[in-house]
């Protein structure tokens, strides 16, 4: 299985409703805020659905819908956001390699060392054509 082929050794449920999260919408609005994380965000869609976005090489925002069935891998350094949609209900397990650290980190970010590994990355696989910030 992807959890043991790539080291998911944690893995927790997250039911995004008002009445299970604490500063629910404190942290609906941190999520849409845009940030990295120094760390592979790994989300499984169980139920519900939402949005992440995530930027394209010329910096727009690019919508990726989420639902029942989907596993989404962000890697480490990618600047993304997240939102519900009008189901305003997502139920995410959140897999992590060893001890979870959900620190965002709000853009601009250009000197954390996991974007400019992420900016290499991107940089050896063909290229950013404009500034990647
Ligand atoms: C609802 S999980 C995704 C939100 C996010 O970007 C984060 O965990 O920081």
């Amino acid at each position: 299985m992807i959890r043991q082929a790539r080291g998911y050794s944690y893995m927790d449920l997250l039911d995004l409703c008002p009445e299970k999260v604490e500063n629910y919408e404190q942290k609906l609005k941190n999520f849409y805020t845009e940030h990295i994380h120094a760390d592979e965000e790994i989300r499984y869609c169980l139920e519900g659905s939402g949005y992440f976005d995530v930027r394209d090489k010329a910096d727009r925002w690019i919508r990726i819908l989420i639902k029942a069935g989907d596993l989404i891998v962000l890697p480490a350094g990618i600047y993304h956001r997240f939102t519900l949609d009008t189901s305003n209900y997502i139920k995410l397990m959140r897999l992590f390699v060893g001890e979870p650290v959900w620190t965002p980190f709000n853009r601009p970010q250009e000197d954390h060392p996991a974007r400019k590994e992420y900016i290499k990355s991107v940089i050896e696989k063909g290229g950013l054509p404009v500034k990647a910030h």
